[in-house]
C-alpha cells in the first residue's frame, strides 16, 4: 500500500475534472430537451416531463460529495473470456454514472455489477482485479490515493487508512452515506436479493441503519422498474431519527423513499391518550388479531326469510337454507370482509339466475347484474353481512364489555379483558381516547375489511421495539415485496420489545427470512463499548458484545459527585466536550431534561433538540434517554445513570435503554453521577 501525492494524483485530478464537465454536459442536455414533437398526447408529455426533471434533479453536482471515491483496474476486460492478450479495464466507482459525449463510461454507479469487487474482492479472493484504488478528499478536493495489488502476494495487506481516518471523523450534521468504505460483510447485506427477507441483528453501531439505507438505494438500481411501480419506504423508531437519517438516500441521488414511523403508517385516529404498559402489551398480543377478526364479522347473521325477487310478472325465490348455504361459503372462504360484501349480492343474484334458468329463460350478465341490485337482494345482503367500519368496531371493542368478551371469548381472561376497555366507553370516533396500541388495532381492522396495498420494499429500523401487532401493521405493507429488517435484542426498551427474530420475522409474515449477525461496530470506541457490554448479561445474556474497529481506545470518565453538585458538574463536562471538536450530546433521563435545559439556559449555553442539525456553531444537543436511539455524537455526557434506568417500568428495560445511552458515543463519554451506579455497571 502506498500514499502518494505526486504526479499520479494530477492525473486522477484530471480526470475529476473531465468527469465534473461530462457531468454538467449530460445535465445540460437533460435540460435541453424539448419533448414537444415527441409526445403525441399531453399526459405522455407531462409524465415525460416529470421524468426530465428528477433526472435533472439527480444529476445535480453536489459540491461536497466527490463524484467518485476508487478505481478498479481489472486484470481482463470484465466479460471477455479472459483470453490471453485479452486487456484489463479501468474503471472509477462513484455515487452516479456519468459518461462522456461518446457514451462511454467516465464514473461508474458503485451499485453496477462491475463495482462490487470494489466492496469485495480479497487477497483469498481478488475477483480478477490487478489494483484497487481508494480515494481521499479534504473539503471536496482530491489530495490522496491508497493503492492495494491484490495479486501480488509481496504486498503486506495493511489495512486502509482512508477508511481508517473516515471512521474516525469528527461527526458533524446528520448522518451521512458510507458509500467509499462498505465493508464486505456489509455489501452483502446491501446487495442480497429483492426476492427474500433479510433479517440483521446487530450490536451499537455495527451499521445496522447504514446498511439499510444503502440496500434501499442498491435495490432502486436493480429493480428500479419494478419498484417505481410499487414504492419503497423506511420505518424508523420517531421523528428525531428520521430527521436524522433523511439526506443519506438523497446524497446518493434517491430522492424519493417514503419515511415514516409505524405511528404514521397506523394513523388512521387521533391519538390522545397513553397506556399502561400492561395494557400496551396486551394490546399489542397477537392473540388481538383474532379478536378482531371476530369482532369485524360479529355481525355476520344467518338468513331466516326466503329472499324474493319481482320481475315483470315473475316472482323468484331463493330460500333460506339456500342463503345460508351461500353465507358458510363465503364465510369459510379467505376473503377480505369488504370483498366478501360485495360478492354475496352477485351470489344471491346467481341463486336466482339458476331459477330462471330452469324455468327456460335465457337471462345474461345485464340481468344478474340487475338481479344483484335490486332492493330485496341488497337488503338481504345487507342483513348477513352487514357492513363494517373498522374504527367503530375497535371502538366498540374497547367501549363495550359484553362485546369485548364475546369476542376475546378463550383468548383474553377476564382479568385482561378489563385491562384493555377503556376507563370510558368512547362516544364517537373522532373524540375516543385512542392510543398508539389503539391505532395499530384499527389499522388491523381495516385490513381485514380491505386488503392494504403493499410496497415492493421496506426496511425496518429498530425493529426490535415493535410488538406483534406492530409487526403485523408493517408486514401487511410488503406482503407482495420484501423487507429488510434491522434491530439489536439488547436496545429492545418497549415492555414488548421481541426476544426473539424468528418470532418477530413470523408476525412480520415472513418467517423464512435469513438473519445475519453484524459484530464490527464502527462506532463506539473500544473502551466505551466495553463499559456498556458489563450491562449485556443483565439485558441479553445470548448477544456477544460487538468489537469496535475503532483505532483510538476511546475517552471514558466515570464521575461521582454530591448530589447538590451533580447538574453544575454535567454542565462542565459538557462545556468540556464543547472544547474538542465535533458534536456533543448530553443524554439525560427524561426526568431530568427541564432541570438540564433551564440550567443551560441559564448558563447561556446554546442547545438543540434531537435530530435538529448539529453545526459548527451549535454542538451541544440536549437528548431525552427516549430519544437517543439511533443517533451518535462525538462526545457524550450522560447524566446520572441510575436515573434512566429508574425513568422505565421495569429494571431490565431500564438497563437496556442505559446501554442505548452508553453507546452513542463516537469519541468519548464522560458519566457523572450522584446516585450510586447501577450494580451491573460498577461491577
Ligand atoms: N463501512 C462503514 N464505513 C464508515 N463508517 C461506517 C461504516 N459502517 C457504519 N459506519 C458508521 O458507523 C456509525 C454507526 O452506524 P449506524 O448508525 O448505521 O449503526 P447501527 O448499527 O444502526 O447503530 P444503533 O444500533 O446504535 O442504531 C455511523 O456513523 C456510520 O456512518
Amino acid at each position: 500500500m502506498s500514499i502518494d501525492t505526486t504526479e499520479p494524483l494530477d492525473r486522477e485530478r484530471a480526470h475529476l475534472t473531465a468527469s465534473r464537465a461530462a457531468l454538467r454536459a449530460m445535465r445540460a442536455d437533460a435540460e435541453s430537451l424539448d419533448i414537444r414533437d415527441v409526445s403525441a398526447n399531453w399526459v405522455n408529455a407531462e409524465v415525460l416531463q416529470q421524468q426530465i426533471e428528477r433526472r435533472i434533479e439527480a444529476l445535480a453536482d453536489l459540491a461536497h460529495t466527490p463524484l467518485f471515491f476508487g478505481r478498479l483496474d481489472y486484470l481482463h476486460a470484465p466479460g471477455a473470456d479472459r483470453a490471453e492478450g485479452a486487456e484489463g479495464e479501468r474503471f472509477y466507482i462513484g455515487r452516479r454514472h456519468v459518461h462522456d459525449a461518446d457514451g462511454d463510461p467516465m464514473v461508474i454507479d458503485w451499485r453496477a455489477p462491475v463495482s462490487q469487487p470494489f466492496y469485495r474482492a480479497s487477497r483469498k479472493d481478488p475477483m480478477d482485479i490487478g489494483m484497487r484504488r481508494r480515494f481521499g478528499y479534504t473539503g471536496g478536493r482530491l489530495t490522496a490515493y491508497e493503492d492495494e495489488h491484490l495479486s501480488d502476494p509481496a504486498e503486506a495487506d495493511t489495512g486502509s487508512k482512508l477508511l481508517q481516518a473516515e471512521i474516525e471523523r469528527p461527526r458533524v450534521g446528520p448522518m451521512r452515506d458510507i458509500v467509499a468504505t462498505i465493508q464486505p460483510e456489509q455489501d452483502e447485506i446491501v446487495r442480497a436479493g429483492i426476492g427474500g427477507t433479510v433479517c440483521v441483528q446487530g450490536a451499537p453501531g455495527t451499521g445496522k441503519t447504514a446498511v439499510g439505507l444503502h440496500r434501499v438505494a442498491y435495490l432502486l438500481y436493480a429493480h428500479r422498474e419494478r419498484l417505481a411501480r410499487t414504492g419503497t419506504l423506511v420505518v424508523g423508531p420517531n421523528r428525531s431519527f428520521l430527521h436524522y437519517i433523511e439526506q443519506v438516500l438523497p446524497a446518493l441521488g434517491e430522492l424519493h423513499v417514503k419515511q415514516a414511523t409505524v405511528d404514521d403508517l397506523v394513523a388512521h385516529v387521533e391519538v390522545r391518550s397513553t397506556d399502561t404498559a400492561r395494557a400496551a402489551r396486551l394490546k399489542g398480543d397477537v392473540r388481538m388479531a383474532e379478536v378482531l377478526r371476530r369482532a369485524v364479522r360479529d355481525g355476520i347473521s344467518t338468513p331466516t326469510e326466503p329472499v324474493v325477487v319481482v320481475r315483470g310478472s315473475r316472482r323468484w325465490r331463493v330460500p333460506a337454507y339456500e342463503l345460508e348455504e351461500i353465507l358458510g361459503e363465503l364465510r369459510a372462504r379467505d376473503i377480505r370482509y369488504g370483498a366478501a360484501a360485495d360478492a354475496l349480492p352477485q351470489r344471491i343474484a346467481h341463486a336466482v339466475l339458476t331459477r330462471m334458468e330452469a324455468a327456460g329463460e335465457a337471462p345474461d350478465d345485464r340481468v344478474q347484474d340487475a338481479v344483484a341490485r335490486s332492493q330485496p337482494v341488497r337488503a338481504a345482503a345487507k342483513a348477513m353481512w352487514p357492513p363494517v367500519d373498522a374504527a367503530r368496531t375497535v371502538l366498540r371493542l374497547l367501549s363495550e364489555p359484553e362485546f369485548l368478551a364475546r369476542c376475546a371469548d378463550g383468548l383474553l381472561s377476564e382479568d385482561e379483558q378489563k385491562e384493555i376497555l377503556w376507563p370510558k366507553p368512547g362516544r364517537g370516533v373522532k373524540s375516543a381516547p385512542w392510543s398508539a396500541a389503539d391505532a395499530v388495532l384499527v389499522d388491523e381492522a381495516m385490513d381485514l375489511v380491505r386488503r392494504t396495498p403493499s410496497l415492493g420494499h421496506v426496511v425496518l429500523d429498530e425493529a426490535q421495539d415493535l410488538s406483534p401487532m406492530q409487526y403485523r401493521a408493517v408486514g401487511r405493507r410488503c406482503t407482495t415485496g420484501s423487507a429488510t429488517v434491522l434491530g439489536d435484542i439488547a436496545q429492545g426498551t418497549t415492555p414488548w420489545a421481541t426476544a426473539s427474530w424468528r418470532e418477530a420475522l413470523t408476525h412480520l409474515g415472513k418467517p423464512d427470512a435469513t438473519v445475519e449477525e453484524l459484530t464490527r461496530g464502527f462506532r463506539v470506541p473500544r473502551e466505551v463499548i466495553a463499559y456498556a457490554s458489563r450491562l449485556l448479561p443483565a439485558i441479553a445474556p445470548d448477544l456477544a458484545p460487538a468489537t469496535s474497529v475503532r483505532e483510538s481506545p476511546g475517552d471514558l470518565r466515570v464521575r461521582r459527585v454530591a448530589a447538590e453538585e451533580l447538574t453544575a458538574a454535567v454542565l462542565a463536562a459538557g462545556r468540556e466536550s464543547l472544547e474538542r471538536e465535533g458534536s456533543v450530546g448530553l443524554i439525560a433521563a427524561d426526568a431530568r431534561v427541564p432541570v438540564l435545559a433551564a440550567a443551560l439556559d441559564a448558563a447561556g449555553v446554546r442547545y438543540l433538540s434531537p435530530g435538529e442539525e448539529t453545526t459548527e456553531q451549535a454542538r451541544l444537543t440536549l437528548v431525552p434517554a427516549s430519544l437517543a436511539k439511533g443517533l451518535e455524537y462525538d462526545y457524550v455526557v450522560l447524566d446520572e445513570p441510575s436515573a434512566v434506568v429508574d425513568g422505565e417500568p421495569d429494571a431490565r428495560t431500564g438497563l437496556r435503554r442505559l446501554y442505548v445511552a452508553l453507546t452513542r458515543a463516537v469519541s468519548g463519554l464522560i458519566v457523572v453521577h450522584a446516585a450510586p451506579l447501577p450494580e451491573q455497571l460498577a461491577a
